[in-house]
């Protein structure tokens, strides 16, 4: 199906989201989370609350799960400072311990690698994170690049990381496919000029994707190639 948007061929570079387009990983961010809320003292907030806030990196989960709004002010006081390193120990505790694989994207991957398509990993999670769960769920090797929410000044729905990406790659926008589930990648693909994929199932603030108007949306990644 990708093939339609660049003209019947393969794109060069294929940039994949993380969080909620590879990996079901809200199981244990809402723990590491609710265990947070539970050391200050405060109501847990729970998965269905945690899926909404998921996507725009570590440091603004926790400020979404200290105001319980998925619009929080952005003060970083003392409260804040203590809440972001608790959330980090507990999330270092257990990354990968209840995360699953989304059906269809080991398959996706394999075929897009034997295709001799070059993969990149583009997410706003920390990289210390990334690297514990590529490794934990076998995905690491399918990956010639990968870029976290700290490995630039700017994340997504910011262009840089994917434009780092294709620079690293050597490769054009016209021929790179951003995938991922939120407004944030569509928006960031459309920042650095290439198509833009979607699946419905991820996490994208509580909002259906279609409303952010991607390229084509797919119900699962192995429908994509
Ligand atoms: O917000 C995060 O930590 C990760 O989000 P992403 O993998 O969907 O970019
Ligand atoms: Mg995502």
């Amino acid at each position: 199906m990708m093939r339609e948007l660049f003209s019947g061929d393969m794109p060069q570079l294929v940039l994949f989201d993380l969080d909620g387009t590879l990996v079901d990983s809200v199981p244990d961010l809402a723990q590491a989370v609710d265990k947070m809320l539970c050391a200050l003292d405060r109501p847990v907030a729970g998965l269905e609350k945690v899926r909404t806030w998921v996507g725009n990196g570590a440091a603004m989960l926790v400020k979404r799960a200290l105001a319980d709004d998925l619009y929080p002010s952005g003060e970083e006081d003392d409260q804040y400072r203590r809440a972001y390193n608790l959330f980090l120990d507990f999330y270092a505790q257990a990354t990968a311990d209840q995360s699953e694989l989304y059906p269809g994207v080991r398959e996706c991957l394999e075929s897009l690698a034997v295709s001799g398509v070059r993969l990149g990993l583009v997410t706003n999670k920390p990289m210390r994170f990334t690297r514990s769960m590529l490794e934990g769920l076998q995905l690491d090797s399918y990956f010639g690049v990968v870029f976290g929410g700290d490995s630039f000044p700017e994340k997504k729905p910011h262009p840089r990381p994917l434009q780092e990406a294709m620079v690293a790659c050597g490769v054009e926008p016209d021929v790179t496919l951003m995938v991922g589930d939120s407004v944030s990648d569509v928006r960031a693909a459309r920042a650095a000029g290439c198509p833009v994929v979607c699946v419905p199932y991820g996490y994208n603030h509580g909002s259906p994707i279609s409303e952010s108007q991607p390229d084509l949306i797919v119900e699962t990644l192995d429908q994509m190639i």
